[in-house]
């Protein structure tokens, strides 16, 4: 055989090949088959239902396909199958039945970090999983949260003394990035005793109504090049290194240029790189290439994050820093509390028995322990006080940074989501409102003297979080993976196949008018005794914080700092929302149908009327979107309006 029939023959194999491969995934024969007997919306080659979810938010579409399709429905998300539950009782059995979920967080993740034993606790599975767990769960046992309260009222606080300044300036502000400048505060103080600075003015992150919010400013541009000098990297370098998958030597200059936890700089450095890092993480809205391993099946992914790794694009470029710079704060972090660790026991070695080896707030002097539970600043205390390793004796650099990681990531995004939502509920209804104030009134201050008893003291205060975070779940939906090994999982007449990803629709659940009398509407009082018949129909419906045991860790936390937030914010400012900064909801997939039919049938003309006031309504909502948390999009616009205590409302 010639050399040039071998070539012909070697493209024409290759030819095949590609097109194989494209037949397949355009076909995609196995996944059809599998879940043929589930009913939903018809599959399409390569994208699925990705330019639904672009269109109207995959939390909406999925109000959509459960007015259709029944409780149980399929989505294609590209090649991929989810498997969507929105009945309470069957997303109970998946939430209790199924412990891990699938690993859709890091499909472009190489090197050590993606070892089981390497992720952060919401990513970590079976044994794993039970061993962090372990380690974290102090850190939320009720005294530990509630020794957290004096703080959290502190650090609101300092937001309101910023927000003062900027009421002077008299422009609009961005409400959901200022309360995220709150959440990643509290996630310093409370977990590390560490001020990030996140309020200082020269700090803080700037915001930019819609058109120009969009934009990235990437903290990391002017250190990479720095970076690049950096000299041999420390053991902790390179694992943060590891956990960013930046080589080390960049990372440990990364760490020695630009991010310093003691500097000004990194409250800002922190809140715009776990703003880049969700918005990324959306699906819908990343690089092309975390588009691309999402849609295609697994054994696509090694060539897709070859590509990336390679040829990487902006986003991913963006994403990439932002990994590096959470990572190497954790870094130092872990670093300063150990050698804060190493001074201590040389000063006091006779007092470390017993004491369990934990740092108090700042890493000063050490933990006070009563019924396990740990004072504020000693999350990196439980870690290195772990036992249980790989190696059966405690956490290595890597893994306690990985933790860290998910620490001020998960402390941040909802918790702010979660006020911020709250916030708005609240300014769009002037009634609950003044109902709020008056509770607030009426209570002796400090508010968080009265962080053991707050459901008894400011029950409209908590029923309004309630209500807030039933219309907004932060955590739109739980996911969970049927065991891979196990038999079938029936849920409501379908045997769903072993290794499906299901994802409980907490969004759809709690809007459900089946399930939630007047379930459109803000009515805090559904939550309040003596309104029984505004309750929800089956109390599974409501599961903001997922359940089973896997539920939010974080929970008790994240409540007793977005009331406490609530409280203070509001007693200071009235917040007037500012329409025209507001990015306008986009018809809903149910809308458009109606819209349609009326055009179609030749509508009268008290009809289009009707219409278009069902329009205005409609762009007086609140545009949100479903990525890796659900969010509002471009904002939350608000015109600071200081309170004067003598106009406040009456009731
Ligand atoms: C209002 C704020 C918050 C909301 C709405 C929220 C919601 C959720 C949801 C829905 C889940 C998944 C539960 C499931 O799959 O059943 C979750 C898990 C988790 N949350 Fe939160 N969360 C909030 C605040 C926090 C805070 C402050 C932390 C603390 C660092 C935190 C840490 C975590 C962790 C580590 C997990 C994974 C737990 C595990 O897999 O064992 N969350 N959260």
């Amino acid at each position: 055989m010639s050399p040039l029939t071998v070539l012909v023959l070697l493209i024409k194999a290759v030819s095949f090949a590609v097109l194989g491969c494209i037949a397949y995934l355009a076909i995609n024969p196995v996944n059809r088959w599998k879940y043929s007997h589930i009913p939903g919306p018809r599959y399409r080659a390569i994208f699925g239902n990705l330019p639904e979810f672009r269109k109207y938010g995959s939390h909406e579409f999925m109000v959509a396909c459960r007015a259709k399709y029944g409780p149980v429905f399929k989505l294609w998300f590209g090649h991929r199958v989810w498997v969507v539950v929105c009945d309470p009782d069957l997303g109970k059995r998946v939430n209790y039945k199924c412990l891990n979920r699938p690993q859709i967080g890091d499909a472009l993740i190489r090197g050590p970090v993606t070892r089981p034993e390497n992720k952060g606790l919401f990513f970590t599975r079976d044994d794993v999983w039970r061993m962090v767990h372990r380690v974290w769960q102090p850190a939320f046992y009720a005294d530990s949260v509630h020794a957290c309260a004096p703080l959290m009222s502190v650090t609101s606080r300092r937001l309101v003394t910023r927000l003062q300044g900027l009421a002077g300036e008299g422009r609009p502000v961005d409400l959901w990035r200022e309360v995220g400048n709150l959440t990643m505060a509290i996630v310093g103080t409370a977990a590390y005793g560490i001020d990030f600075h996140t309020f200082d003015a020269d700090s803080a992150t700037q915001q930019q109504p819609a058109a120009s919010s969009t934009s990235v400013k990437l903290p990391l541009a002017a250190a990479v090049a720095a970076a690049a000098a950096a000299g041999a990297p420390s053991k902790a370098a390179q694992a943060a290194a590891a956990a960013s998958h930046l080589p080390s030597s960049m990372h440990s200059g990364l760490a020695a240029a630009h991010v310093d936890v003691g500097q000004r700089a990194v409250g800002a450095q922190l809140v715009s790189s776990a703003q880049t890092l969700f918005a990324s993480m959306g699906g819908t809205s990343g690089s092309i290439y975390q588009m691309a391993a999402l849609l295609l099946p697994d054994s696509c992914r090694p060539l897709v994050a070859w590509a990336a790794h390679t040829f990487p694009d902006a986003r991913f470029t963006a994403v990439m820093n932002a990994r590096a710079t959470v990572s190497s704060a954790s870094m130092q972090l872990v670093q300063q509390f150990k050698q804060r660790q190493q001074q201590q026991e040389d000063a006091s070695a006779s007092d470390d028995a017993g004491l369990g080896g934990n740092a108090a707030p700042g890493g000063r002097g050490r933990v006070s322990r009563s019924g396990g539970a740990i004072a504020p600043g000693s999350f990196l205390g439980l870690l290195l006080a772990a036992r249980g390793g790989t190696d059966g004796h405690g956490l290595s650099d890597l893994q306690m940074i990985m933790q860290a990681n998910t620490f001020t990531l998960a402390g941040y995004e909802t918790t702010a989501n979660a006020l911020a939502f709250s916030l708005w509920c609240i300014s769009t209804h002037p009634e609950a409102e003044a109902r709020l104030l008056q509770e607030a009134a009426a209570a002796a201050q400090p508010f968080h003297a009265y962080s053991r008893d707050m459901e008894q003291q400011f029950p409209y205060t908590c029923a309004v979080v309630s209500e807030a975070l039933r219309l907004y779940p932060p955590g739109a939906t739980t996911i969970r993976e049927v065991p891979p090994a196990g038999r079938p999982l029936q849920l409501g007449g379908y045997a769903v196949a072993p290794g499906s990803s299901v994802f409980v629709a907490s969004y759809v659940m709690q809007r459900d008018p089946e399930l939630w009398p007047r379930a459109g509407e803000f009515l805090p009082e559904r939550w309040l005794p003596g309104n029984e018949h505004l309750a929800a129909k089956n109390a599974a419906a409501y599961l903001p914080f997922g359940s089973g045991a896997r539920m939010c860790i974080g929970y008790r936390f994240a409540l007793q700092e977005v009331r406490l937030g609530l409280l203070e914010l509001l007693s200071q400012f009235h917040f007037e929302v500012q329409w025209e900064l507001m990015v306008p909801p986009p018809p809903q997939p149910h809308q458009q149908q109606q819209q349609q039919q009326g055009v179609e049938g030749g509508a009268e003309a008290g009809d289009k009327q009707q219409q278009q006031q069902q329009q205005q309504r409609g762009s007086r909502a609140l545009r949100t979107a479903n990525g890796f948390t659900l969010s509002p999009v471009g904002g939350i616009w608000v015109k600071l309006e200081p309170r004067v205590p003598e106009v406040q409302p009456a009731v």
